[in-house]
């Protein structure tokens, strides 16, 4: 089971084996303890297997070097060779820490192989004894088996152990009594430390687990949170209802050109926009056809625009751009190429066929200019100029006469007013003396 399944259910409460009451944590903690017991068991194996081959010197000494001692060596060897091997399994497959059915084969083989030692060498009662209580400890201590085994374990060592000194007298009834004491104190202190230890190593893993549930919701609300935040920065900069920069945003990225323009020596241009007769088409079919219409206004600008140039919504059906790097007469080329966009084909708004045009008044940010407040003045006047003059075209606002603006008859191009366009009021495309319309 994933941590995540038991997420949010980290019940502390352990049983009398020191285990988590829920099985599925409890699972949960044995697979996350594997290689820590894979590492204990291995090193438990190794020390039984040369505890047993250690005993053996002092078999050599306590029994001559008969049948019986053959016999002894025989059993050492097979103990510790089976304690060596499985040693070795362990390693390869971790896993196999946690089986209950190789670990107890061995726990049941070494028993036994110590309980026989007692019928071969019935002389060392002390060295039995010194065996039993070490055996008794490792398999308390270092043998990772469940609690349960590990007593039925203590049980057969310490039963076989008092049958075989009765059955074969190995001590004399006066210290019977005493070793039955010591071997039952040996096995109530390793009880209560396999108990101890179960329970800290569980509840650290319980808090353990509390706090990684808490860092993952933290985790998410944090993600939530930066998600919010993303949200509300991208509310703040585009108008909802066309996704171009709101006017805040507008002025904040025109600035930002203004000052480049101003210390590169670049021109700039800025562009009104103004829907023509945009209320008939509110009071005609709605303001929900108006507000689409709006939207598909505001596309078409963009598909003429390139990536560089601004647009942002102004107010209510007007648009503002600045356009970088462009002069005056290309300012008046692009914006007759949004002109024609919006004019050329009518809009098809929601099955409506909406025949729209387009009025622009233009200026361009003097160098000598330290916001951008004049040329929006300029270019608003241009703008309410070409309104005046009867819609659907390009008004450019000269620096030079910011006060007179030059209204062209579209779809002609129209020059850059100067005072003395205004003043003969000759056709723009005829006008000499003016560079040719193309990029700055
Ligand atoms: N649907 C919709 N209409 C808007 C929105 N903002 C402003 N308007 C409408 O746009 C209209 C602008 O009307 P006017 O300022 O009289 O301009 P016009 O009708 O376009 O006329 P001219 O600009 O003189 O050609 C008003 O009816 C506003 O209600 C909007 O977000 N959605």
């Amino acid at each position: 089971m994933a941590a995540e399944s038991i997420d949010h259910r980290v019940n502390k409460r352990l049983d009398w084996r020191a285990e988590f009451c829920d099985p599925a944590l409890e699972a949960f903690f044995r697979r996350s303890m594997q290689a820590h017991d894979a590492c204990q068991m291995r090193h438990a194996l190794w020390v039984i297997a040369c505890l047993f081959l250690t005993f053996s010197l002092a078999d050599y000494t306590l029994v001559e070097a008969d049948e019986a001692f053959t016999a002894l060596m025989a059993m050492r060897l097979t103990v510790a060779l089976a304690c060596a091997l499985l040693a070795m399994a362990v390693w390869q497959r971790p896993s196999l820490a946690q089986r209950t059915l190789p670990i107890n084969v061995v726990c049941l083989l070494t028993i036994t192989g110590l309980l026989m030692t007692f019928r071969l060498n019935p002389e060392g009662a002390l060295l039995h004894l010194a065996s039993v209580v070490s055996v008794s400890m490792v398999l308390y201590l270092f043998v990772p088996n469940r609690l349960p085994w590990r007593l039925a374990g203590n049980a057969y060592l310490v039963s076989g152990c008092i049958v075989a000194m009765l059955l074969w007298s190995i001590l004399p009834s006066s210290l019977l009594a005493t070793s039955l004491l010591l071997m039952a104190f040996v096995n109530l202190l390793g009880w209560m430390t396999v108990n101890r230890l179960g329970r800290l190593q569980r509840e650290q893993f319980a808090l353990l687990l509390e706090e990684r549930n808490t860092n993952r919701r933290l985790e998410v609300e944090i993600a939530e949170r930066n998600l919010l935040e993303e949200r509300l920065r991208h509310m703040a900069r585009i108008d909802p209802l066309t996704g171009v920069a709101n006017r805040r945003r507008f002025f904040e990225l025109a600035e930002q050109e203004r000052r480049r323009a101003n210390r590169d020596g670049t021109p700039l241009s800025l562009c009104m926009v103004d829907i023509d007769h945009f209320k008939a088409i509110n009071d005609r079919h709605g303001h929900a056809i108006g507000d689409l219409a709006l939207t598909m206004v505001a596309a078409r600008c963009q598909s003429v625009l390139r990536e560089s140039d601004i647009i942002g919504r102004y107010g209510g059906e007007e648009f503002i751009i600045a356009l970088p790097l462009a002069n005056l007469i290309t300012a008046r080329n692009i914006a007759e190429r949004l002109r024609h966009a919006i004019c050329r084909q009518p809009l098809d708004v929601d099955g409506l066929c909406l025949p729209l045009t387009i009025t622009i008044g233009i200026s361009r940010v003097d160098d000598s200019e330290t916001g951008l407040e004049e040329s929006l003045q300029r270019a608003d006047r241009a703008l309410y100029a070409g309104k005046a003059s009867g819609r659907n075209r390009v008004v450019v606002m000269s620096p030079e006469a910011p006060g007179v603006p030059f209204t062209g008859t579209p779809p002609r191009l129209i020059p850059v007013a100067t005072a003395a366009n205004v003043a003969t009021a000759a056709p723009a495309e005829a006008r000499a003396g003016e560079p040719p319309p193309g990029p700055a």
